[in-house]
């Protein structure tokens, strides 16, 4: 079977993606430095809905663009698959989500977005598992953020909260602005994309959200200038940090999604230190689903959850799932 795949971006996960579908990297450098810059998406698309040689036609979007999600409506439209780690078009208004899966459903035209809630981790599949199953969800809760659970497994003795959050982003962790996880908003987007597969209408608006970015570095007016003026903090975070010691505690950042009251919440709490969140290291995420099913003891999905290497195994996945659906031998 022969499908046009493209990739846009091309940093990150989408070069690890390419090695590991074996596709010439220089050579689609080149293609999408010159193709797939924002102004030229809509001529790239066209381009590919004119191509005739292969009847199956995927884009993948691996930015972290709200520009690019807005034209996924209109490439499924055109016949094109979309598969996607970005976060955007699912946790966007609620209208344009909905959107989009009505057109999905009422076409035979695949958008998949497994990687866009714990990367690599099989998240999105499971909750849909749960739910095709006639399973029914009551609380999904957990750290849902590599970035922040790198940060809080590694912020420990006489290091600087600015250092380890340095490290995070150096290790591909973060989002492009790391004040997009800092701010609890990457979290928040992945609980409001969770509780809309599980039924929920919400906004992301409607989740009440801890932001970690002091008021005075939200206004900063670039990524270098926030991480620069971090460090002003380290002795605000090195108090909290002991006050949770002191207790025997840690500091933990989590996502709720509460469908029986109808809402989603994100914070910074305190464990103990036998409490399984605590148990965590690395990126790892860790994701509790408590279901009619999985009352007494939730389904626990845990592992590291932010990376190149895992976020592009996540969407390699994706497309090996729609090369099946599409009918690709195995
Ligand atoms: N990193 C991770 O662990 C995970 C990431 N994700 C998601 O994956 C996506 C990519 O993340 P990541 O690889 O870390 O990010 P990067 O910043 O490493 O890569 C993003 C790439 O997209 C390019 N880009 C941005 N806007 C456009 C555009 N309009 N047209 C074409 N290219 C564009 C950027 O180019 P340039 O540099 O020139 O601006 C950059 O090369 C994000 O949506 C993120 O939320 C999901 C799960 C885990
Ligand atoms: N920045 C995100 C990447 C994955 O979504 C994270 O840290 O979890």
């Amino acid at each position: 079977m022969n499908i046009d795949l493209r990739v846009i971006g091309i940093t990150g996960s989408s070069t690890m993606l390419l090695s590991d579908t074996g596709i010439d990297l220089t050579q689609w450098k080149q293609l999408l430095k010159k193709e797939a810059e924002p102004a030229d998406i809509d001529s790239f698309v066209h381009h590919l809905s004119d191509n005739h040689v292969f009847p199956n036609k995927v884009l993948v979007d691996c930015t972290a663009d709200t520009s690019v999600a807005s034209h996924y409506y209109n490439w499924l439209k055109k016949g094109i698959h979309v598969i996607t780690p970005n976060k955007k078009a699912n946790s966007g208004p609620l209208d344009q989500y909905l959107k989009l899966r009505t057109l999905q459903r009422a076409s035979y035209t695949h958008y998949f977005y497994e990687a866009t809630v714990g990367a690599g981790l099989p998240i999105i599949s499971t909750l849909r598992g749960l739910l095709e199953t006639g399973d029914k969800i009551l609380r999904i809760e957990g750290i849902f953020s590599g970035t922040l659970s790198y940060i809080f497994n590694n912020f420990e003795g006489t290091r600087a909260f600015s250092d380890v959050v340095a490290e995070a982003k150096e290790a591909g962790y973060t989002e492009p602005d790391p004040r997009d996880d800092l701010s609890g908003t990457d979290v928040a987007r992945k609980v409001i994309i969770l509780a809309r597969e599980s039924g929920l209408r919400l906004e992301l608006s409607d989740i009440p959200v801890k932001s970690l970015v002091p008021e005075t570095l939200a206004a900063c007016s670039s990524a270098d200038e926030f991480m620069q003026k971090l460090p002003s903090f380290d002795e605000d975070w090195a108090r909290q940090r002991s006050d949770a010691d002191a207790a025997d505690e840690v500091l933990r950042y989590v996502g709720v999604v509460d469908t029986v009251n109808k809402r989603g919440q994100v914070e910074l709490r305190r464990y103990k230190r036998d409490h399984p969140f605590a148990q965590l290291s690395g990126s790892d995420n860790i994701i509790a689903f408590t279901t009619s099913r999985y009352k007494e003891q939730p389904l626990i999905v845990r592992g590291p959850g932010a990376g190149a290497e895992v976020t592009a195994g996540g969407v390699f996945c994706d497309i090996l799932r729609l090369a099946s659906y599409l009918g690709a031998p195995s």
